[in-house]
């Protein structure tokens, strides 16, 4: 392996007193940060599943996690990678990994064999067992990447639970490999936890946990480990100066166990911390420069002279193919000054992109030639290493490919829509508001849909049943001609109308069932994207999603859903909505390109979907809903840059929403994020009505509408779609009495928390029925004036 090839570099050899001439070979360190666990094929969720399911056995699972281990380390080690990452992999989640090795078991989960976290108290943890709920699940960082959030309370105590570490990095060092341990650092891991017990701070349990990261770090040199990598991306968040203290004194006391430690940050710039981060008595250093490229000098500059710089120059977290001769020049100086102190890795894990470009086989030769998938960036960073050892004619042929792509991605005619720009460019002043401010429009949309108090209505979708996913996706393959599709959807749609006029509903939806994924079904429209066949990465668990490419100028060729719309609006007098899914949702479940600004492709999917809006509208359309599930999600890691993010995300919602006239009512749908803290930005977004989620808070949103007042009209939801449990009519009226305390009466909705597409027929009616008959006692008990 390159390593093994180093020559000692003769500044070294001075320092003992005694020059030798030698030949000076500095080489440039290529390293990988963690490979994606899932497998090429999704071998893994295959195997987690069948396992769930009962039909493979505990030793069938391990076997093929010790497969993919093996797959990706030979992998990682042809590509030129100098360590094999070991800790990368994981039955569910790295955290979870974590929370097993250093026994912070719940309570609850604690199985017969005391403090061992076997692999059945693992699944327990993650997924819940037999009555005993799953621990929380929430977003690793800004990533579409869920781990489970470990628990702690003034009664947890740590102590080695688990060996699979040791015993992977025993499996590495036993196929001649040089094991580098990857886990999560002891702070971070503390400050993604959460409090289980009142008047406790989970920080206060750091002291006691370095007692087991020592004891940890002392078996990996046991071991034989010659690196550890410590993961801190806690640090690209906003930190007070009490935690970065706590922070510096956790590698205070590490500082005399274990091997040589890289301490990782990523997602963000970090360079407010760049003299602690030096100061600490850690090995090494790794930044993300693809995110933060500014902060490269601050590392540079006194980095102390035993101290590794490991530089995230290879995104991580996108599929695009690197631009290796400006990688190269970025880190000429660095390679200069550092020599074999300089590292080259991706910027982050490579959990966060697909596993292998090779598995696409249906994409055009440009489109491919501009990108690069986990396996691909292993090699771009060894090239970038190469190039800056060996110079750039050692890897001639990758500098060719990587230059031509450049060149063919900025003047293709697929990238760049000169008609986009110039609409862009010329959208007038107003396009981002209404006509009329709210309480005008209100009085317009109350005179055309005459609709009672407390409306009743539902999300977009309504259960998809096989026979629906059959149809879909029979017509994909062309096994049915689309005529007979056409026919079958329009027979979903009309049953979807019946069945609303049964249960009482007021404000209909036509039920979605052509859309498979509400992204998806607009991107598959959409010019400027593309999809891939295999382009899955983990969400969580074994669950995986295979976001849409927009790579280009996004613009919308024909209508996309008036005819379906249309169609529905013509079986019922009833208002029927119209249903969309918003730019930033659309913009943030996607791999998106960065040669323009997010906001700007954001705002070219606004103009796009502003014409379906106009469309509708002039269909006879009188409700259109824009769903913006994401836009929570978008939000920055720094607080410092939430403002600009929600100033171009709520300006993108309103161009998309107001084309319209008065008399046509807007909606937006939210689900699933913490609302609270992003009110005014959801105000400011002026959709006349908002339906929202609350079951995760129990209607804490509530609270949220009591302090700030919501300006609009707003549906907080009633009905727990994920729940399978149905709620009755004395919890549902409860709910809404909650809701008319702090929202009033004539700006209040009756509706569930999101799509019905999951739950079965039976339960939906039972539901709907229910919530129908909630608000007609509201309209009794709380009359109009
Ligand atoms: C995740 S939000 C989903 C909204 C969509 N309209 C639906 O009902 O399925
Ligand atoms: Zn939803």
């Amino acid at each position: 392996m390159k390593m093994e090839h180093f020559l000692k570099n003769t500044k070294a050899e001075e320092s003992h007193g005694c020059i030798i001439a030698q030949e000076t070979t500095i080489m440039v360190v290529a390293h990988n940060l963690g490979f994606p666990r899932i497998g090429a094929n999704r071998e893994l969720k295959k195997a987690q599943e069948s396992f769930w399911a009962g039909t493979i056995s505990e030793a069938e699972l391990i076997e093929v996690g010790r497969e993919l281990r093996a797959k990706h380390w030979a992998l990682q080690k042809n590509a030129g990678i100098a360590f094999a990452p070991v800790g990368d992999f994981a039955f569910y989640d790295h955290v979870l990994n974590v929370t097993a090795l250093v026994g912070a078991v719940p309570p609850r989960h604690a199985n017969a064999s005391g403090s061992t976290a076997d692999l059945k108290t693992y699944f327990s943890m993650a997924r819940g067992d037999a009555g005993v709920p799953a621990q929380d699940m929430t977003k690793w960082f800004d990533t579409n990447y869920h781990y489970i959030v470990p628990e702690f309370a003034d009664t947890t105590k740590f102590a080695i639970a688990d060996e699979s570490l040791f015993a992977q990095v025993s499996e590495a060092l036993a196929a001649g490999l040089r094991p580098k341990p990857v886990l999560v650092g002891p702070f971070t891991y503390l400050y993604l936890g959460k409090e289980k017990s009142a008047g406790f701070a989970r920080l206060s349990l750091l002291p006691a946990l370095l007692e087991v990261y020592a004891a940890i770090l002392d078996r990996l040199t046991l071991l034989g480990v010659e690196w550890v990598q410590l993961d801190e991306p806690a640090l690209a968040l906003d930190l007070t100066a009490d935690k970065l203290e706590l922070f510096a004194s956790a590698y205070a006391r590490l500082a005399k166990h274990g091997p040589k430690k890289l301490l990782a940050t990523y997602f963000g710039d970090v360079s407010d911390h760049a003299a602690l981060l030096k100061s600490l008595p850690v090995d090494g250093i790794h930044i993300d420069v693809v995110r933060a490229p500014a902060q490269l000098d601050s590392f540079l500059v006194d980095l102390p002279s035993t101290k590794v710089l490991s530089v995230g120059v290879v995104d991580g977290r996108n599929i695009w193919r690197n631009d290796i001769r400006a990688s190269v020049a970025l880190l000429q100086k660095a390679s200069s000054s550092l020599g074999e102190r300089l590292w080259v890795a991706p910027s982050c894990s490579l959990l966060h992109t697909p596993v292998d470009l090779a598995n696409e086989t249906k994409l055009d030769a440009e489109f491919r030639s501009w990108l690069a998938f986990s396996t691909q960036k292993l090699a771009e960073v060894s090239a970038i290493a190469t190039a800056l050892t060996s110079g750039e004619a050692a890897v001639a042929s990758q500098l060719a490919e990587s230059d031509a792509a450049v060149a063919s991605r900025k003047s293709s005619v697929r990238v760049n829509n000169p008609e986009v720009r110039a609409r862009i460019a010329q959208l007038p002043a107003n396009s981002d508001a209404r006509q009329s401010p709210y309480p005008v429009r209100a009085k317009a949309q109350a005179a055309r849909l005459q609709l009672p108090r407390f409306p009743t209505t539902t999300i977009g979708s309504f259960p998809q049943t096989a026979e629906i996913r059959k149809a879909r996706a029979d017509f994909k393959k062309g096994t049915i001609p689309e005529a007979l599709y056409v026919e079958k959807m329009k027979a979903e749609i009309s049953l979807v109308v019946e069945r609303q006029e049964a249960y009482g509903i007021d404000v209909f939806v036509h039920g979605e069932a052509e859309r498979n994924d509400m992204v998806e079904y607009f991107g598959e429209q959409l010019a400027g994207f593309a999809f891939t066949e295999n382009g899955w990465v983990q969400s969580y668990g074994s669950r995986c999603v295979k976001p849409p490419v927009i790579f280009g100028d996004v613009s919308r060729p024909k209508p996309m859903t008036v005819d379906w719309t249309t169609y529905a609006q013509s079986l019922t007098k009833k208002p029927m909505k119209g249903m969309l899914t918003g730019p930033v949702t659309v913009l943030q479940w996607s791999f998106v390109r960065v040669d323009i600004p997010r906001s700007e492709t954001c705002l070219q999917l606004a103009v796009a979907l502003r014409d379906e809006v106009a469309d509708l509208e002039k269909a006879g359309i009188a409700v259109i809903q824009i769903d913006e599930p994401a836009i929570r999600e978008g939000l920055p890691l720094r607080r410092k840059d939430y403002d600009a993010y929600l100033e171009w995300a709520t300006r993108c919602f309103r161009v998309n929403a107001s084309p319209v006239r008065d008399d046509t009512q807007i909606h937006t749908h939210m689900c699933y994020s913490e609302f609270n803290d992003i009110l005014p930005a959801i105000a400011a977004m002026d959709a006349d009505v908002i339906t929202i989620e609350t079951s995760r808070s129990d209607m804490e949103l509530l609270t949220g509408f009591g302090t700030f007042a919501y300006p609009n009209d707003i549906g907080p939801g009633v009905y727990d779609i994920h729940s399978p449990r149905l709620p009755n009519l004395a919890e549902m009226l409860q709910l809404l009495e909650k809701a008319v305390a702090v929202i009033p009466a004539e700006r209040l909705w009756v509706n569930p928390d999101c799509g019905l597409k999951t739950r079965k027929w039976p339960e939906t009616e039972n539901a709907l029925t229910t919530m129908v008959a909630a608000a007609r006692e509201l309209r009794v008990k709380y009359p109009a004036a």
